[in-house]
């Protein structure tokens, strides 16, 4: 149909047979002949010039020719150089005996060699040559369409040189079913319009050329149009793999792009269709050296480079190259995108027969090599502000996340979270940095990735470590997080214990980094990772510092806090007592002895011994040395050690670390830490256990202390102040106080001698008494009779100083005026006779009733409120009335004498 309308498009001159001029009538048939084949010769000339479509040139010509002489069939070939070949170009169209042979379509498109001795003969000759296709066929060398138009019946074959500018650019060929169509008048008319056929075809390559450039032209300006568009990888992939597929033919194609230090390189778009999508698996291949004989060799020049894939050693070539070429390919051409310095992009073409890529794929790709280049630098472009804007939500995120953290458990899932759900990092540890400056403790890690080597991480772990540690000492003095290569430390060799530890984990790099708030180094962060996304991770680290800066001034507040409550406590402690120091009562010889040494031993740090009964005033001696000492400033810590069991005077004295055992829910200073720079009062120090014995010893001596649990030691000053009203030589003697301990204490004693000894002392203390309680109960008592004072002087007082103060307490809350007159001392005294109730042989009731007798008779008949009967019996107001009635006691029963 083509070939049809092409030919209505050429206006054909004249119709054979018929001269221009009418009145011209020709007779003899052999001048007819000429006229009629000077006539087609002129039109088909005439004709020739017009034609622009190469199938009109060979429509044209066979039509033409066949008017004069018949033959079977005619094409035209074509001389290429390059392979020293020539391939048809024009086939006629008139059906050819040839057509339905089964080698037809493999005969019309195949390259024949032009050393053949049938060419070679037709170049010699120079001239339509004609040859009889028996005796040339089996010449070795000569084309085997020969053959097959022999199979086909065609018996001739006249070969005629195209030529342009005097160089054979191809052959007319023409065939004929017998040996005698190619005659000498034939010959001379087909030399005759040769040259016109030449330049016919001439023309058509040219106009081939022009309307194939304006094709390449139109195809690279939509492609131009389209790259312009893209916006993503993809839509760059799919320009490539459509619509530059039309320009050139390739099977797959792939992009590469280098990393910033423009030493590596990686894939950039990976073609789907071949094993290429390996690629994306392969995480070898994913950074590639750019020395790997391809990309710098390609990065050398300016036009693309076409590598014939055979010839290269697939054993030294990057994993892309030898996939593809296990795919089948054979030949690429690879362009290096983008000038020095900026961010290089490679294309990478390939094609499974070399030959496949020529100068015009070489060209094409040059002349899209700058837009290309754009097209992918807007989209890398496109994907950074995309990053950014990831990166900067997804911190957002998590500081939103750290922001709600309180406490160290809450940040360590936090941390878990981020790390494992979104970035697919570990954290194997994240050291502090103790106050000390100088060591730095493990603070939170993740164990899990260490299956393989658990012990060697369990013990590294457990450690406190030095800040001059290698790893460390890298990490702490790099402004930047510092990333260790860890194939690359291996192979240097690197003896740090914790290489083979990050090794055994399988992980490429380790991110270390100093976590650091303002100005102050808080500790290190090591995580490891396969790809390093340094913005957030550096990111990740500042929120973490912060987080935990927060984290340790919140505990920081908490112990202080804790402190200050139990310092709070003490205070109270001390303005109770305050009144009871303020004076020491008591001028007598024993009182002056232990004035002078208070004022002795106060101003030393040393130890001292308080020795003597109960209620002697130990405690207030105690409080009075620390008050005249360097260190009254600071509250004085007591301690009595018999009033909590074993266990928890430990913690109690030396504090605890959070879970040290079960109940330690939290971290608790202990008594020793919060005396420090004072003094701390051990009451009772002879009735502590054995097991602490030795445990105090320790920090006496050494002067530091290590939590219950803790890791670290603790360095104390504290100025021990021990009490015990006990002898404790004895108690030495009897195996139960040990003797190092005692000698430790024993630096300076102070005996306190029992009250009843101090007979001088007993008045001026018990007027001390009544004016205090006076003054607390509101009573306007001002003294004592000097019968009551006689008593007070004739008791032996077992519970000294305590005794007559609240002997004096009770009697001020019974004392109806002005002076003490009654005083109700204890009557079981030593070698007085019993003056109770005769128990023997009484029954219980009597027991009962005798003895709320003798307590109603003590308070003076009061029954209940402060001092009345009822609060010694320990019972309410109302059961002891009830009592009374029951077991008929009267007021004089109990107000008799
Ligand atoms: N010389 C004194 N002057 C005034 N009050 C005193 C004197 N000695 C003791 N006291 C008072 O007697 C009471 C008991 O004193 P303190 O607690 O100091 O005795 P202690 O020897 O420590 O007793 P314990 O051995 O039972 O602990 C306290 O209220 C104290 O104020």
């Amino acid at each position: 149909m083509k070939n049809r309308k092409s030919i209505t498009a050429v206006s054909f001159t004249e119709t054979a047979g018929h001269t221009n001029d009418p009145d011209i009538i020709i007779s003899d048939p052999h001048i007819r002949l000429l006229e009629k084949e000077r006539h087609v010769l002129l039109a088909l000339g005439d004709d020739l010039t017009k034609v622009r479509e190469k199938n009109d040139l060979i429509l044209l010509f066979s039509s033409r020719i066949r008017e004069l002489y018949p033959f079977s069939h005619s094409l035209i070939t074509l001389i290429n150089y390059a392979s020293q070949t020539y391939t048809p170009f024009l086939l006629d169209p008139a059906p050819s005996p040839v057509e339905s042979h089964h080698a037809y379509p493999a005969l019309i498109t195949a390259h024949y060699p032009v050393d053949s001795p049938l060419i070679q003969q037709v170049l010699t000759n120079d001239a339509p040559t004609a040859f009889i296709i028996r005796d040339i066929m089996d010449v070795p060398g000569n084309p085997d369409f020969l053959r097959l138009n022999y199979e086909a019946g065609i018996r001739e074959i006249l070969l005629t040189p195209l030529k342009s500018k005097e160089q054979p650019i191809g052959f007319l060929h023409m065939y004929a079913a017998d040996t005698t169509s190619f005659t000498d008048e034939f010959r001379n008319v087909i030399k005759g319009i040769a040259p016109q056929i030449s330049s016919a075809v001439t023309n058509i390559i040219k106009n081939e050329e022009i309307a194939h450039e304006e094709w390449i032209n139109e195809v690279l300006l939509s492609l131009s149009n389209e790259m312009a568009k893209v916006r993503t990888r993809q839509d760059l992939l799919k320009v490539i793999t459509s619509s530059l597929r039309e320009l050139i033919c390739f099977s797959h194609s792939m992009m590469t792009v280098m990393d910033e230090t423009l030493e590596y390189y990686k894939a950039y778009l990976v073609d789907e269709e071949a094993r290429l999508s390996e690629l994306t698996d392969c995480s070898e291949a994913l950074s590639i050296p750019v020395d790997d004989g391809i990309y710098d060799i390609a990065s050398l020049y300016y036009k693309p480079l076409i590598f014939d894939m055979q010839t290269l050693n697939m054993d030294t070539m990057p994993a892309w190259c030898k996939l593809q070429y296990e795919a089948g390919a054979r030949e690429m051409i690879v362009k290096i995108l983008g000038g020095n310095g900026s961010a290089r992009y490679g294309l990478m073409l390939f094609a499974p027969k070399t030959g496949t890529f020529g100068p015009t794929a070489a060209n094409i790709i040059q002349r899209i090599s700058s837009q290309l280049f754009t097209a992918a630098s807007n989209i890398s472009a496109n994907e950074e502000i995309l990053r950014r804007e990831n990166e900067k939500s997804f911190l957002l995120e998590f500081s939103h996340d750290i922001a709600a953290v309180r406490t160290k458990d809450e940040l360590k899932q936090a941390i878990f979270r981020v790390l494992q759900q979104v970035l697919n990092v570990k954290l194997p540890m994240i050291r502090i940095l103790e106050d000390d400056g100088l060591t730095l403790s493990p603070y939170m890690y993740d164990e899990t990735m260490f299956e393989k080597m658990k012990t060697t991480f369990t013990s590294l772990s457990a450690k406190n470590i030095d800040i001059h540690e290698a790893l460390s000492a890298r990490v702490l003095n790099s402004e930047e997080p510092v990333i260790f290569n860890i194939a690359e430390e291996v192979r240097q060799g690197n003896p740090s214990p914790y290489i083979p530890l990050w090794q055994s984990t399988g992980m490429a790099n380790t991110f270390g980094a100093r976590l650091r708030v303002g100005n102050t180094n808080l500790g290190t962060i090591w995580l490891l990772t396969d790809d390093i996304n340094l913005n957030i991770l550096k990111g990740i680290c500042a929120q973490i510092s912060i987080a935990i800066s927060n984290i340790r001034a919140n505990e920081k507040i908490l112990a202080y806090k804790q402190k200050l409550e139990i310092e709070n406590d003490y205070l109270k402690e001390q303005i109770q007592t305050i009144y009871n120091f303020s004076e020491i009562i008591g001028s007598g010889a024993q009182m002056q002895k232990t004035y002078r040494l208070i004022s002795q031993v106060a101003e030393s740090s040393s130890t001292v011994l308080l020795l003597g009964e109960t209620g002697t005033g130990k405690e207030l001696i105690a409080r009075a040395i620390h008050n005249a000492s360097p260190r009254k400033g600071k509250l004085m810590v007591k301690v009595n050690c018999a009033a909590l069991p074993a266990h928890l005077i430990e913690s109690e004295l030396f504090g605890h670390e959070k879970g040290a055992f079960t109940g330690a829910i939290d971290r608790r200073i202990g008594k020793f830490e919060l005396a420090n720079h004072s003094t701390l009062f051990l009451d009772e120090i002879g009735e502590m256990p054995p097991e602490l014995q030795v445990k105090l010893l320790r920090v006496l001596q050494e002067r530091e202390l290590e939590r219950i649990g803790g890791r670290t030691t603790i360095k104390v000053d504290v100025r021990i102040i021990a009490a015990t009203n006990r002898n404790l030589e004895a108690e030495v003697q009897a195996g139960r106080f040990r003797s190092d301990l005692y000698y430790r204490l024993n630096v300076f004693p102070i005996n306190l001698p029992p009250l009843r000894e101090r007979q001088e002392d007993i008045a001026p203390l018990a007027n001390f008494f009544v004016a205090k309680f006076s003054k607390n109960t509101g009573k306007k008592v001002n003294g004592l009779s000097a019968k009551v004072l006689q008593e007070l002087k004739s008791y032996h007082w077992p519970g000294n100083v305590r005794e007559l103060e609240h002997l004096i307490e009770r009697s001020i809350l019974l004392c109806d005026g002005h002076m003490l007159k009654e005083i109700h001392l204890p009557r079981h005294q030593p070698g007085e006779s019993a003056q109770s109730p005769v128990f023997s042989n009484a029954t219980l009731e009597q027991i009962e009733r005798a003895y709320i007798v003798d307590v109603l008779k003590r308070c003076s008949g009061k029954i209940s409120g402060a001092g009345g009967a009822a609060e010694i019996l320990e019972i309410p107001g109302t059961t002891l009335h009830s009592k009374i009635k029951k077991l008929g006691i009267s007021k004089a029963d109990y107000f008799m004498k």
